[in-house]
């Protein structure tokens, strides 16, 4: 339980895609493992790019994982499927309805460790929603960076390529991907397609 509010707490790993969020929730994870403590792990089904049931980071770690729908109960489920697990981790929240975010609340208000991870901003630069909610109402928010492609700077934005050429603007919000089709930029060098 948390030392001050004596209740759980929400903690966000946020920031561009390559820039660590997954590597930083399985390093959370693992050392909640090792402390004993029970561990409740969701991923949403629209990200299939590490297999259905694990979640998984760029450069090859896994940890197995429940699969939860956005259809139906939507991110409720996450709360249906627990077994008593105190520590809940969500990742790829962008890829979850605005409804996560009462969820994660709901979570912690049961005394729950609840962290959640997933990218800040769309190809456009625009807030993702939930996290611009869920980053307001956490704990605990850390905003990684990641090695701008072009430059070499930290970056914050994520560039989305579409046969090697920089994304349109009015393309659709959602698209799975990884190296194929994104990569990692700092302000200066990210580029967007308005003609
Ligand atoms: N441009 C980049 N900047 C930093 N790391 C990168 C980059 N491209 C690939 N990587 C690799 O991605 C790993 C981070 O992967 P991951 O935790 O899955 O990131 P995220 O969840 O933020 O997308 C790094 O440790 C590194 O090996
Ligand atoms: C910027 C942006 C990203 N996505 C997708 C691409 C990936 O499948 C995930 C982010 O994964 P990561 O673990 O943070 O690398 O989100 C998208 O659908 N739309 C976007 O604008
Ligand atoms: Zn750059």
């Amino acid at each position: 339980m948390h030392a001050i509010t004596g209740s759980g707490w929400i903690e966000v790993i946020s920031g561009s895609m390559f820039s660590g969020k997954t590597e930083e929730l399985l390093r959370r994870l693992r050392r909640a493992e090792i402390a004993g403590q029970e561990i409740a792990v969701f991923t949403p089904a629209l990200d299939d790019r590490y297999g259905e049931t694990t979640i998984g980071t760029h450069n090859g770690r896994s940890w197995e994982a429940n699969v939860i729908d956005n259809e139906g109960e939507g991110p409720w489920d996450i709360r249906d499927r627990l077994n008593g697990e105190m520590v809940v981790a969500i990742d790829e929240a962008n890829f979850f309805s605005d409804a996560l975010v009462e969820v994660c609340q709901t979570l912690a208000e049961d005394d729950r460790r609840v962290i959640v991870s997933g990218t800040d901003q769309t190809y456009r630069g625009e807030p993702f929603d939930p996290l611009p909610d869920l980053m307001a109402v956490a704990e605990y928010v850390d905003k990684l960076q990641a090695i701008c492609a072009e430059c070499g700077e930290p970056a914050t934005r994520n560039q989305r390529l579409i046969e090697g050429e920089p994304a349109h603007a009015d393309d659709p919000t959602i698209l799975v991907g990884a190296e194929e089709s994104y990569e990692a930029r700092c302000r200066d060098c990210h580029v967007l397609r308005r003609d």
